[in-house]
């Protein structure tokens, strides 16, 4: 992959004018209220004008699914299909079904808001396989097992239907590209690539081996070798992307397969957004008798009378996701939660005027992705309330499987009930906070101080570290402004391996240490 250089022309005074040519396009970004383009924005949105494969890798919530959308858009604006097609005009390949659904929405939103004709499909079926002249152009939004790839068979029918595709996205690439998803994209996209069909007598041998064993052959030839003129282009993004080491590396695939593909790390990738306080709470020794679920109801309650008494900071509606390690977990944290927990009280009269409401919700199996959904297509901006409606904090209990990509309004507070198992999951969860330059929060309950996360976490970023929840509530509650280092260095960290020694001041206090600023930097995969 090729090393981006920054561009002498960027800068952060950048407007949406200087950036997007279209006029509905300009419409559309006013009418969503996005004053400015945000750097990624900046440096993606030119970099897929130029039609090359692209790959970015940026903070959580700082606006990647514009970046590739509004291109999107502004390609079908200049360069139309010439007639109806029973292939999507675009695909974008998404981890979980929520996700499905929330793109479909900003694409949905975006269409009308700019009068560019594009329809949302969050299955292949609904694309009709003969469209109307009038028909507007389809954008598939599908996670990896929402399109076929099992047999030769599937694989040619998926083929036949993505024949014109143009233009395709691989969100959160590094789980889309990697793990047990691997093989099935490596058969998709293969066959996207080539426009031919694995198993086919002229097809290389390899595809044969990658179709039997359902795996990526070691022996297979490089993507690229097998790529046809009328192919179409790539865009990956993420927050994160696999350490190089590893053993199933996203950037090996990436090298591999897309060797001309320009690459884009913005500077804040793998930090958390410096407006997030973060903080350490530090577990009580588990005795007979004492029960988990109890304590992060307390700390849940916890959170919640913070935001009351922090009320001026916070919007009036706000919501807490508590993440678990599982759903079981997840349900038993929400039962014990109801059962206990009494809502917090009004604040002072004159003061802030916000009382809580909790509403709390378990998210099992189909009910959470449909709640998902529903506060997914609620806008930031909605949250004015009606003068007879009481302010709300909307508690979500939920397992860690949910932490990738959702943009839920107003999340003011991440709990992590359970601590995560290792850095990329914090990332991931720690961004469901503090979006789009929002304030935000995020409390980890942590079994072992001594964890290497935990000192990862202290180097870079100087968290709270306390150990009572008295603490935690008396915190101050500003916005916090503290830089954040890069978390990369520790992607490969994991919470059962102990850290080797961690200084304990450090972990009492608000470490002291002011992070530098990462270099600038773009970076060959
Ligand atoms: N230029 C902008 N200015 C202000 N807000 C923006 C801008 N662009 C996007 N947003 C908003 O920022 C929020 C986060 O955007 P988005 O979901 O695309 O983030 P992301 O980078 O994909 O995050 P993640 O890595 O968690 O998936 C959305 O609510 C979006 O509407």
């Amino acid at each position: 992959m090729t090393t981006a250089q920054p561009d002498p022309n960027d800068s952060a005074n950048t407007t949406w004018r200087a950036l997007l040519s279209d006029p509905a396009l300009l419409v559309g970004v006013d009418a969503l209220g996005l004053k400015v383009p945000t750097t990624i924005q900046r440096k993606a949105i030119p970099a897929i004008r130029n039609q090359g494969d692209v790959a970015f890798v940026a903070q959580t919530g700082s606006g990647k699914t514009l970046a590739y959308l509004l291109p999107l858009l502004e390609r079908l604006r200049n360069q139309p299909p010439t007639r109806p097609s029973g292939s999507p005009y675009a695909l974008i390949i998404v981890p979980n079904q929520p996700l499905v659904w929330q793109i479909s929405a900003v694409v949905h939103r975006l269409a009308r808001l700019t009068g560019i004709p594009l329809q949302p499909a969050t299955d292949l079926h609904q694309v009709p396989i003969k469209p109307t002249a009038t028909a507007a152009p389809f954008v598939l939004i599908v996670t990896p097992e929402g399109l076929p790839a099992g047999s030769p068979r599937q694989v040619r029918q998926l083929g036949q239907r993505l024949e014109t595709t143009q233009y395709v996205v691989v969100d959160e690439l590094d789980i889309c590209l990697g793990g047990s998803f691997e093989a099935k994209s490596t058969m998709q996209l293969l066959w996207i690539l080539t426009r031919s069909v694995p198993g086919h007598a002229t097809a290389p041998r390899t595809w044969k081996y990658v179709v039997a064993e359902n795996a990526w052959s070691p022996n297979a030839p490089p993507l690229c070798s097998l790529a046809c003129p009328t192919r179409c282009q790539f865009v990956f993004c993420g927050a994160t992307l696999s350490p190089k080491t590893s053993k199933t590396s996203v950037r090996a695939y990436l090298r591999q397969g897309f060797p001309t593909a320009q690459l884009l790390v913005n500077n804040d990738a793998f930090c958390i957004a410096p407006q997030t306080t973060e903080v350490l709470v530090q577990q009580p020794p588990a005795r007979p008798g004492w029960d988990k679920a109890a304590y992060i109801a307390q700390v849940v309650d916890a959170v919640v009378q913070r935001l009351n008494n922090h009320g001026v900071y916070w919007p009036q509606q706000s919501t807490v996701i508590v993440f678990a390690k599982n759903s079981a977990n997840a349900t038993a944290y929400y039962r014990t939660f109801t059962a206990t927990v009494r809502a917090s009280p009004p604040a002072a009269e004159g003061a802030v005027g916000i009382a809580t409401t909790l509403y709390v919700k378990s998210l099992d199996a189909d009910e959470k992705a449909d709640i998902l959904h529903r506060m997914s297509t609620v806008s930031p901006t909605s949250g004015s309330l009606k003068r007879d409606q009481r302010p709300l904090v909307t508690v979500v209990f939920t397992a860690n499987s949910l932490h990738r990509g959702m943009d839920l309004p107003c999340v003011r507070s991440i709990v992590l009930a359970d601590f995560v198992q290792n850095i990329g999951q914090y990332i991931h969860c720690a961004g469901r906070t503090a979006r789009a330059g929002q304030a935000g929060e995020v409390v980890s309950v942590v079994p072992n101080m001594d964890h290497r996360i935990v000192q990862a976490l202290v180097q870079c970023n100087s968290p709270y570290t306390i150990d009572s929840l008295d603490e935690y509530v008396r915190l101050p509650g500003q916005p916090c402004t503290t830089p954040k280092r890069s978390l990369e260095p520790f992607l490969g960290a994991s919470s059962t391996k102990p850290a080797q020694q961690v200084p304990s001041n450090a972990l009492l206090n608000h470490a002291s240490a002011t992070p530098t600023a990462d270099p600038k930097r773009t970076e060959s995969i």
